[in-house]
């Protein structure tokens, strides 16, 4: 097990360049299943999760080869089981999207309850409606989802909330399924978008994504291609929120400003200088940040991914700014660690009012899941001395080379191994 020792205090200055975006490579990843046929995706990020879905691959019998550190040819036309292993679907919780792409291509899956952060109830419900519609019958038993199907038939299907894993796991079953199905009320999210982009490089026939209607025509059989995952929009934005703390001048490259656009809107709100081109982005912040009021919502709206990470920013704001979780039930738990590094922070349920307070402090501090670990590592970059921060395998879900990249822009952070001993007298 590895910590993460930061000594807070320098302006982040330089260039980063963004990796392929965790939240589509973990749905595109399963979406080679229906491809049957040779698939290279470049541009994927170097994280466990992305690690976790090759290896899910490879044991239902996918043939992958590494072609460079970001790019994989994976064959999956000798795939010959539906099951997915207990352990590593337990590992994150986008081992869902195997439930949608297996049942697609085969007509049954099976995969154990998924795992990923702790932000509150997690449901898949929404899931199991879109693919019953679909025809398939489903049960969870014992913490194991099965679904199955003679037939997948085309379908009109009305979300009841706005769901991005029920968005992507619904084309997943239906780009295959007999006929048009229409999907209502779904999510928008640029993932959603690139999902349905690469499936149509496969051959499948999507129309609508980035809308919140969604029209598929099903198609007899679909084909390998060549695909580029989008960049990842939070690990951008958590760059961002570090320069703009740290009072830093930094370039971000290998990104989408577009995609960016929620959270480029509230950051030159609170005060910080942001010149877009193309494919990449300057942020610079040279005062104090002024306070905000911001509600997590689905895309368009403000990404709940990046609610911690702006808490930081706002816990050292010249006021008082409230941030709202609009999507998850328990997304401040983190809240805890940033009060004893001294910010002034009340939760009310959903609700989080903060009082910025002139200096972060170091503590020793835990990452409690991938954003909420993010953040300690941007609240530390702040302090004026050295923070610790524990469990950092739940940024290393999601962030690839974070320690490396932070110190090529001037960071003072190291990763350090806790020797074994010190772990079980913790325990
Ligand atoms: C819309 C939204 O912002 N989604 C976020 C959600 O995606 P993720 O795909 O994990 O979650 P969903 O979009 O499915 O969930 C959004 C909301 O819908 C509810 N729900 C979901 C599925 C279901 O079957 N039934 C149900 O009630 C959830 O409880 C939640 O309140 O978390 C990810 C990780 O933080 C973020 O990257 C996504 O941006
Ligand atoms: C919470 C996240 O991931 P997951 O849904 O995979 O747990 C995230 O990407 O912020």
């Amino acid at each position: 097990m590895e910590k993460f020792v930061i000594r807070g205090g320098n302006p982040l200055t330089g260039d980063v360049t963004i990796g392929g975006a965790k939240n589509a490579a973990v749905a595109i990843l399963p979406a080679t299943i229906l491809a049957a046929g040779k698939c290279i995706i470049e541009n994927l990020p170097c994280i466990s999760d992305v690690m976790a879905s090759l290896q899910i691959l490879s044991e239902l019998g996918a043939s992958i080869r590494m072609i460079s550190k970001s790019t994989y040819e994976i064959d999956t036309s000798h795939l010959d089981c539906t099951e997915v292993s207990n352990e590593l679907s337990r590992q994150m919780r986008a081992s869902y999207y195997f439930l949608g792409a297996l049942l697609g291509r085969f007509g049954s899956a099976q995969v154990a309850m998924p795992g990923g952060c702790n932000l509150g109830p997690r449901p898949i419900d929404q899931h199991l409606k879109a693919f019953t519609a679909l025809g398939a019958e489903d049960s969870v038993e014992y913490g194991m989802i099965r679904v199955s199907a003679d037939k997948l038939t085309g379908s009109h299907i009305f979300f009841d909330t706005v769901s991005v894993g029920a968005t992507m796991n619904a084309m997943l079953a239906a780009v295959m399924a007999d006929g048009l199905t229409i999907l209502e009320n779904v999510a928008r999210e640029p993932h959603v978008v690139d999902l349905a982009n690469c499936l149509n490089m496969m051959g499948a026939d999507v129309h609508g994504a980035g809308t919140d209607v969604i029209k598929i025509r099903g198609v007899g059989s679909m084909h390998g291609c060549s695909y580029s995952i989008i960049p990842d929009q939070i690990e951008a934005g958590s760059y961002m929120a570090a320069a703009a703390i740290t009072r830093g001048d930094v370039t971000l490259h290998n990104i989408i400003p577009k995609h960016l656009e929620p959270i480029t809107a509230k950051m030159r709100a609170a005060g910080c200088v942001i010149e877009e081109y193309d494919e990449s982005l300057r942020i610079s912040c040279h005062q104090r940040l002024k306070p905000l009021k911001i509600k997590t919502m689905p895309h368009p709206g403000f990404p709940t991914d990046m609610q911690p990470l702006m808490t930081v920013l706002l816990s050292v704001a010249d006021g008082t700014s409230i941030v709202t979780e609009g999507i998850w039930e328990n997304r401040f738990r983190y809240v805890d660690e940033l009060i004893r590094m001294g910010a002034n922070i009340q939760v009310d349920g959903q609700v989080a009012v903060v009082e910025g307070v002139e200096q972060l402090h170091p503590a020793p501090l835990r990452a409690l899941d991938l954003r909420a670990g993010a953040a300690m590592v941007v609240a530390a970059l702040a302090a004026d001395g050295v923070s610790e921060i524990d469990e950092t395998s739940h940024i290393e879900r999601g962030y690839e080379n974070i320690v490396e990249k932070l110190q090529a822009l001037g960071a003072d952070i190291r990763r350090v191994e806790i020797p074994v001993n010190t772990i079980t007298r913790a325990m």
